[in-house]
């Protein structure tokens, strides 16, 4: 019989109570009895619409989290940095403080949070909580038994979930003042005690197996960790509980040489990303007794699955392994998508025809499953139709769109001079100080902003008053920035809701949900786009605001868009085509109303590319691919306009060192990029790789309200200084200003331009 598994699900409960019970908390407007109570009423719905879909193997223990699982796991294992042991807070609250910091200026509590990563190639963020060279482990709590009993006492048998102890210690952070050469996976043997311990208590409990996530083995790096990964397992069968090795986001590749020959039961693979690892897996693991989960259903994308393709996978699968030895599921945990097309109201039946969100995905898995076992149901064949309407519907959209894709050129993909030639003429154009100073985009979104925007969206504000209301934004944003003395000055983005849907919005070709809610890191959720079918640019987009805010201002105003390898990353993209086409399609669009900017007289153009990092493959092999069409994106986007305009781009959140020469060929007249954290690492990469364009390193954080010190900032000038010409630097803050209140933001930008000031006179 082949059985079904989901390896997770998302966390937000019905109507967001997640987030509305642990916001609660920390408003103090919710008790910690209340918080865990309503946390324990979202994990019983998840189990019984797990058990209701008739899933084989429900997930417990740790997938479910108040704020994030990796940290979950390193509460529960006892690690807890030294300051947040001294604010002496409840547990609950130090568990909070170690994921978002805690301020309590009354109290004098003053601690940052742990930092954030994302996961794999997710926009999931993980808190990788720092660990010492002589870290040392407990079992604070036993969270998977906890659970596993919770759901025990509903009555529903589930499958304990844990990270797996390789990859949890290859994602946690190994603390700043550690030696050099620490690494946390150093401390294995004395964490592999604890598991042991969970996993008695598990078998003793009655659990049948566990699952033990290792998503590391889809990475380069998991080749490097065989022998840790050996002696982990040796240690952790001696229990006798089987273990099911779960992989996800990627294929196994060469490490499944060793991972045949762990002492596991089960091993999970992502059949979603990776359908081509099938077949060099099913010939390693014949010869031994491991049983195959195939991760069919995809934890990533929203779309219906192909049930008749995956189910003739899975056949490949059953007729080499035999039925009992091959098992169907999600490809990862579901966390990524949202909870269910059941409350969407505002799409048509055809669009839902095509979706399919956690909820419904179990039923694909159970359906899948039975499938398989000779019970093919109703839903399997309005599946097959489903799919064959969508695939029309795909085929047929917009094939104008497909043809401008195919008839690109290389001129297209090249400004008309190279940077110097670009760079004199730019100058004469916007005549700029040296050390010019900007912002990134956006400024405060105010309540009252928002209250607009929503009044309008009800219809209370005519489309009229509503522009009228942002006209009056910008203008008295240009005014403040003129008062500030900023030299480039930007509209501020007040008509934005949000920097991808703004524009997905205005382009065919993508749909929206009104409560697809997906995690991004703690209590914050977003609605990704839908990308359904070609996409084009109807009418111009941003042209009207751009253009105002240079009518009312006599320095010149930034243009401001979204990039096309962001606002792709940032949706949800069709699967029956590439995203590198995809991808060129939103860069042709983006293209015209980059055209159309400086032809309304905008002397300056950013692009935004935040998430050009988080798209990069997790295999190095699979780069030059990825970074190929996503710079040839960028440089399609822009190129369209005559050398004196100024091609800016901007990006954040990440670790850029790895991919910096290929930022430099996206050949942007001007980056900004995020610098300011303490350490300045960037600035070991400029003295690695150089840069020859003009950059703008960030002089502050603006995720926080702390306002930055005159000092501090010609502090991070003069360091810069230090490694990039003085002639090239831009002075700006990390990122846009939007969630920011307006006085900080006045006192910082008055800061910044007086260290640009300073640095005219004192820094060459
Ligand atoms: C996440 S990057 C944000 C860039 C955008 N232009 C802003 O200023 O908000
Ligand atoms: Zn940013």
């Amino acid at each position: 019989m082949v059985q079904s598994t989901v390896l997770g699900y998302p966390r937000v409960g019905t109507n967001r109570a997640a987030k509305k019970a642990t916001e609660g908390y920390w408003a103090g407007k919710v008790t910690e009895q209340e918080l865990q109570d309503a946390h324990k009423a979202i994990r019983k719905e998840r189990w019984e619409t797990l058990k209701e879909a008739g899933v084989d193997f429900i997930p417990s223990g740790g997938e479910y989290t108040l704020y994030d699982s990796l940290l979950d796991h390193s509460f529960n294992f006892g690690v807890i940095p030294q300051r947040f042991v001294d604010q002496k807070l409840s547990d609950v609250d130090t568990y909070f403080a170690m994921g978002r910091g805690h301020q309590d200026r009354a109290k004098g509590i003053d601690v940052a949070a742990n930092e954030m990563g994302k996961f794999f190639d997710s926009n999931y963020h993980i808190v990788k909580v720092d660990h010492t060279a002589d870290q040392e482990f407990t079992l604070k709590r036993n969270q998977a038994l906890e659970e596993y009993e919770e759901a025990k006492a509903l009555g529903i048998e589930t499958r304990p979930v844990l990270f797996g102890p390789v990859t949890y210690l290859s994602l946690v952070r190994k603390a700043r003042d550690a030696p050099a050469d620490f690494k946390p996976i150093a401390l294995l043997d004395k964490l592999l005690p604890i598991y042991v311990e969970v996993l008695e208590s598990l078998k003793k409990a009655g659990a049948k197996e566990v699952q033990l996530d290792e998503q590391i083995l889809v990475t380069d790096q998991g080749e490097a960790l065989a022998a840790e990964f050996k002696k982990a397992y040796a240690e952790l069968a001696k229990v006798g509980l089987p273990i099911t090795l779960t992989t996800a986001y990627g294929r196994v590749g060469k490490s499944i040489e060793f991972i045949k020959d762990l002492p596991i039961s089960t091993l999970h693979i992502d059949l979603d990303r990776e359908p081509k690892q099938l077949d060099a897996v099913i010939a390693a693991i014949k010869p031994t007794k491991i049983n195959l989960e195939l991760g069919l259903i995809s934890g990533r994308n929203i779309w219906k699955n192909d049930l008749n393709a995956s189910k003739a996978l899975a056949e490949k699968a059953v007729a080499e392994l035999g039925s009992d030895r091959v098992r169907v599921g999600t490809s990862s945990s579901l966390l990524h998508t949202p909870l269910t097309i059941a409350v969407e109201n505002k799409l048509t039946p055809e669009q839902l025809s095509w979706l399919s969100f956690a909820k419904e995905k179990a039923g694909e898995v159970t359906a899948l499953a039975a499938a398989l076992n000779g019970k093919e149901s109703a839903a399997f064949e309005q599946n097959a139709k489903d799919i064959a309407a969508r695939r029309e519907f795909e085929r047929t959209s917009d094939s104008a769109v497909r043809d401008r894709v195919a008839a690109i050129t290389p001129e297209q993909l090249k400004r008309k001079a190279e940077f110097p030639v670009r760079r004199e003429a730019q100058k004469a154009k916007l005549n700029l100080p040296k050390f010019p100073t900007t912002t990134i985009g956006s400024f405060p979104q105010t309540k009252e902003i928002r209250v607009a925007r929503a009044k309008f969206g009800k219809g209370e504000l005519t489309k009229e008053q509503y522009e009228t209301a942002m006209e009056d934004e910008i203008k008295s944003v240009v005014a403040i920035q003129n008062r500030l003395g900023l030299d480039l000055l930007v509209h501020g983005e007040p008509e934005r809701n949000d920097m991808v849907q703004y524009f997905g919005e205005q382009l065919t070709g993508f749909i929206f949900t009104q409560l697809g809610w997906v995690q991004s890191y703690g209590t914050r959720y977003v609605r990704p786009p839908i990308v359904v079918s070609d996409v084009s640019r109807p009418a111009p987009m941003t042209v009207r605001w751009s253009a105002y805010a240079q009518s009312v201002s006599e320095k010149p105003m930034k243009g401001m868009l979204t990039g096309p390898v962001t606002i792709l990353n940032w949706s949800f993209p069709r699967a029956d085509i590439s995203k590198e086409v995809q991808s060129k399609q939103l860069a042709l669009a983006l293209r015209d109303e980059v055209v159309d900017l400086a032809e309304a007289g905008i002397r300056a153009i950013q692009v935004d590319e935040p998430a050009i990092r988080e798209g990069l493959p997790l295999r190095r092999e699979d780069w030059d691919a990825y970074l190929t069409w996503a710079v040839d994106s960028f440089r399609l986007s822009t190129s369209g306009v005559e050398n004196d305009v100024q091609v800016h781009s901007h990006f954040c959140y990440s670790d850029f060192g790895d991919i910096f020469p290929h930022i430099q060929r996206l050949d942007a007249d001007v980056i900004s990029i995020e610098a300011s954290k303490a350490d300045l690492k960037l600035l070991d990469i400029f003295k690695q790789h150089g840069y020859s364009n003009e950059i703008g390193p960030g002089v502050y954080d603006i995720h926080s309200p702390r306002v930055p010190s005159e000092q501090e900032i010609k502090d991070r000038l003069k360091a810069f200084a230090e490694v990039i010409p003085a002639d090239l630097l831009i002075v700006n803050p990390d990122c846009g200003l939007k969630t920011r209140a307006w006085k900080e933001t006045e006192e910082s930008l008055t800061n910044l331009v007086n260290a640009a000031k300073w640095a005219r006179e004192n820094l060459q």
